[in-house]
């Protein structure tokens, strides 16, 4: 049985890695600092305890399984601290990812699939987004994901390492079956805010920006579920050990949904109405960011899934019912994802 590395596998993504790596027959082998991550999650294969800055370590954990495959999800994600903790993000996203891909070097690692992102396009002049469209990402946290895909680009032309680099839309949705979901700290995703905001652990969701330039003026993305991403990992991971080229695919469902309707999708599974307000744009937004994904669909035989009412319902599966079991929540409405006390806003009640 082959040995698979899911580095960051404690987190949201790489727990459905993990487990979707397991199902398919593999080894799998978590390796994670924790930073982000819950030991709740590690519920498939092994766990080694290790920084990805910590090149020693590192060299001692791949010695020691000998991993035919690589997986590399660890990263901070925040867009917004990494504009404040902009070094940090670096070292951690760059430095981090140079120890992980030049150790899997070393050890003759046979396939390495990188978690990459949409936000490399930055805020791209064309849409649906492909794979050879410009890179100009406009944040740190995008910057750093465009500098690792320039290592692996380099890696795979000198050195013929191979690599897949996966650019996720937006992760959303959840195994809660499993007991795995999304748990950010702090949370500023959109689907876990409003359907915190309607469980009552939030006083209220606020909608950022309404005069994009959008059918219904919110901001449209393309939220792919985290099983439908799992699976894409699985598939490259096949696809390079048996000797396919390294690539760059994007994955998205290839349809776009505006922050209206994905309230309007929370509050139809919401037991009572919510708060919804508006407010500015989130700086660095852009209007619409959609997958298309025929690349991953031609070459490594993928198709999502999941549709997007699948996703909102999974989410909230997780977020009412498995995560308080499992992280044993207490429902208080405190502060919004700003950190902002809510009754300091203007806020109206849900628009339809
Ligand atoms: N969530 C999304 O919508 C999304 C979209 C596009 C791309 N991505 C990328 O997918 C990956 C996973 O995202 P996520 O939402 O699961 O995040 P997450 O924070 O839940 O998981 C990241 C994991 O990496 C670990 N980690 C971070 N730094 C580490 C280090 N120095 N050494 C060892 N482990 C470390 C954390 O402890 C955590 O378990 C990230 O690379 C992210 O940039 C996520
Ligand atoms: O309280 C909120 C939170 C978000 N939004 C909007 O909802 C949409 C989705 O936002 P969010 O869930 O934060 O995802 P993105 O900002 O699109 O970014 C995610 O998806 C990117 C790829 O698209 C990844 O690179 C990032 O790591 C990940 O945070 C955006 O238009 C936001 O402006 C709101 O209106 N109110």
């Amino acid at each position: 049985m082959e040995t698979v590395f899911i580095v960051g596998g404690a987190g949201y993504v790489g727990s459905h890695c993990t487990k979707a790596i397991a199902e398919a027959g593999y080894r799998p082998v978590v390796v994670d600092n924790l930073s982000n991550g819950h030991e709740q999650f590690l519920k498939w294969g092994e766990f080694e305890h290790a920084d990805i800055r910590d090149a020693e370590r590192l060299d001692a954990v791949f010695a020691r399984h000998k991993p035919a495959a690589v997986v590399l999800c660890a990263a901070l994600i925040e867009v917004k601290d990494s504009q404040v903790e902009t070094a940090l993000y670096y070292d951690n996203n760059v430095s981090g990812a140079i120890n992980v891909i030049g150790a899997s070097e070393r050890h003759g690692v046979r396939a390495f699939v990188f978690s990459s992102t949409c936000a490399v396009y930055g805020e791209p002049a064309e849409q649906p987004l492909r794979e050879h469209f410009p890179i100009q990402p406009i944040s740190p946290y995008g910057r750093t994901k465009a500098m690792v895909e320039g290592v692996l680009a380099d890696m795979r032309q000198f050195k013929n390492f191979p690599a897949i680099s996966l650019r996720y839309f937006n992760a959303a949705g959840a195994s809660w079956q499993d007991g795995i979901g999304e748990r950010h700290t702090p949370e500023t995703h959109a689907i876990p805010l409003a359907i915190q905001t309607a469980l009552g652990r939030r006083e209220g969701f606020r909608i950022f920006g309404t005069d994009y330039d959008t059918p219904d003026g919110t901001a449209v993305r393309d939220y792919i579920h985290v099983l439908d991403l799992a699976d894409a990992h699985v598939r490259s991971i096949r696809h390079l050990l048996d000797g396919g080229q390294s690539d760059i695919f994007n994955l998205g469902t290839g349809h776009g949904h505006s922050v209206k309707e994905l309230v309007t999708a929370v509050q139809d599974l919401s037991p009572q109405p919510f708060i919804v307000g508006t407010t500015d744009r989130r700086p660095g937004d852009p209007a619409r960011l959609v997958a298309d994904n025929s690349k991953a669909k031609d070459i490594l035989g993928w198709e999502p899934t999941c549709s997007f009412a699948d996703i909102i319902e999974s989410a909230w599966k997780w977020h009412a019912d498995t995560e308080p079991r499992i992280f044993g929540l207490d429902a208080k409405p405190t502060v919004d994802a700003s950190g902002t006390p809510m009754e300091q806003e203007q806020t109206t009640v849900a628009a339809q």
